[in-house]
């Protein structure tokens, strides 16, 4: 099977065209591929697939390292809009793709970085899922003895925002995996830690679902910034650092779609036999 190596400002991805090849995996064959020492490593698996809903150009879909197929990838977006234009499955510079949890719409701008309209955010916390009495902009959790203040946000997968004095001392590996499997998100969630240096500027870690922290998060940084939005603490348009590099997000507030610009970089190309 042909793949190719791909990141996301450090977030990283096997890209498997499943247009021209048959591609059928187990859950143990993605683990097994995901493994850093003795298989190809990655995040997350893309695997882009032709289209089965009307007026749209490609499926794609999406697995964790830990085998778990998830609704949405930000990074991803970018690097498959690169991956099908490296590979000639299609010239198109705006792209409309359909994963688990809906349709985005993807432009390739003249200098390569890709502008994704990820939609709306949620916050309605049935749709995410987080279990709550009513809508809130935050929320308190209680996890172990730790008592944190956080906003809940969807971009298609669940996210937890939560705002640090100090984004080097945040305690991503210790109460990320603690929020990640709380019992308030039946599906689990990626932990965002937001550091607000002012209201165009933050800097991010996130501590992904069935990952651990990645160097970038692309819908984990679109969550940060529709919490911190609707939190009155963020401006339209803001500049997220990540560990890996930095994303711009815009959003104009509710009914609005919101949009990430970032870059998608091709690694190598590979073939592993299965
Ligand atoms: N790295 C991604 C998010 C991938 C999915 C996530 N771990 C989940 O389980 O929801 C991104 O760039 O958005």
């Amino acid at each position: 099977m042909n793949f190719s190596k791909m990141h996301g400002l450090g977030n990283d991805f096997m890209v498997i065209d499943a247009v021209t090849q048959n591609v059928h995996l187990s859950t143990e064959m993605i683990k097994r591929m995901a493994d850093r020492y003795t298989g190809v490593g990655f995040d997350q698996l893309l695997i882009v697939e032709p289209p089965y809903v009307p007026d749209s150009d490609f499926h794609y879909r999406i697995f964790n390292s830990d085998g778990s197929e998830v609704e949405q990838c930000g990074n991803g977006a970018r690097c498959f809009a690169r991956f099908v234009r490296l590979k000639g499955l299609t010239r198109k510079r705006v792209l409309k793709v359909s994963t688990m949890k809906g349709n985005i719409v993807l432009t390739v701008n003249a200098d390569e970085t890709i502008r994704v309209n990820m939609g709306e955010p949620i916050f309605e916390p049935s749709k995410i899922p987080f279990k709550a009495i009513k809508e809130e902009k935050t929320y308190i959790i209680r996890a172990q003895e730790q008592t944190v203040l956080c906003g809940v946000a969807s971009m298609g997968n669940p996210h937890c925002v939560i705002q640090v004095e100090n984004i080097v001392t945040a305690q991503v590996a210790t109460l990320g995996p603690l929020l990640e499997q709380h019992e308030r998100f039946p599906e689990r969630a990626n932990i965002g830690f937001m550091h607000i240096i002012d209201r165009n500027n933050i800097n991010l870690r996130v501590f992904e679902r069935g990952v651990g922290e990645t160097q970038a998060c692309g819908t984990g940084a679109c969550a940060a910034v529709a919490v911190g939005i609707k939190q009155g603490l963020l401006n339209e348009c803001v500049n997220v650092n990540l560990p890996g590099g930095k994303l711009l997000i815009e959003w104009q507030g509710s009914n609005q779609p919101l949009y990430m610009t970032g870059p998608a970089t091709h690694v190598y190309d590979g073939f592993i036999a299965i």
